[in-house]
């Protein structure tokens, strides 16, 4: 039995202006006045956070952001940290994603010392994990997950570890249309619970939030959220417009 309730997170990644991410958030808080069967979070870009912030008050919908830097402040231009964020009401933050990795060289021992800062400030971090497509092809997918994810929670205490989420983003899915199959999600999934089982125990891995996310859409997120280890969704497109996202949350609530 799967008593983990499902979380619907929308990371808006580079898109969305402030007038753009208000009317956005507008279409999401009226539907979602009365839910309380999902946990919903939305990540906007630094620059609309206040505005959605603002939006949201009085709202369940939580607020993320979508990296953050380690140190508290200081001479690190350009860099945000997590007491800048606290200050917003923003409760997540998304860390190491394949996007940061790739593009931005994020190691995972930087990854590793965002997660201990996000813990430390009382963020909950969403630390990313997930394989190449040249490393799924040469069987190395488990691997490199499990270095991912043993990396990024290096040091996370064991009294800590139900405030971390992991996402499961299969590189090759970002933004491709193409969607890890169920059986393919659920196989790294159930791989990752079982890191976390060795890495704490068993009653604390049965509370960390593993989300999916790859081209999750709501013609598939309901075979998707219906696996065992699955409990949500890392969302990117379909989380930029009203109905697609609002279509994903009703997904998941559909699950028993
Ligand atoms: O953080 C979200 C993921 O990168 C998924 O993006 P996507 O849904 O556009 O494939």
């Amino acid at each position: 039995m799967n008593f983990r309730k499902k979380l619907i997170a929308g990371n808006w990644k580079m898109n969305k202006s402030g007038a753009e991410a208000a009317d956005l958030v507008a279409d999401l808080v009226a539907p979602l006045a009365s839910q309380t069967e999902v946990d919903v979070l939305i990540c906007p870009p630094f620059t609309a956070l206040e505005t959605v912030s603002r939006k949201l008050e009085g709202s369940s919908i939580k607020l993320g952001a979508q990296n953050m830097h380690a140190e508290l402040s200081g001479a690190y231009t350009g860099e945000i940290s997590a007491p800048m964020l606290r200050d917003l009401f923003v409760t997540y933050v998304i860390l190491g994603h394949s996007e940061r990795r790739q593009l931005f060289g994020e190691t995972d021992a930087v990854v590793n010392t965002k997660v201990l800062a996000a813990l430390k400030n009382e963020l909950r971090p969403i630390l990313c994990v997930g394989e190449t497509l040249a490393e799924r092809e040469a069987g190395d997918t488990l691997r490199v997950v499990q270095t991912q994810v043993e990396a990024g929670l290096a040091g996370v205490y064991a009294e800590h570890a139900a405030s971390v989420t992991i996402a499961y983003e299969p590189v090759w899915a970002i933004g491709t249309g193409k969607v890890a199959t169920a059986e393919q999600a659920q196989e790294v999934h159930a791989f990752i619970r079982s890191l976390l089982v060795t890495r704490f125990d068993d009653t604390i891995a049965r509370k960390i939030r593993l989300l999916y996310g790859g081209s999750m859409k709501p013609a598939n997120a309901p075979e998707l959220l219906t696996q065992q280890d699955i409990d949500g969704g890392l969302i990117g497109g379909a989380s930029l417009e009203a109905r697609s996202f609002l279509e994903l949350i009703e997904a998941a609530a559909a699950v028993k």
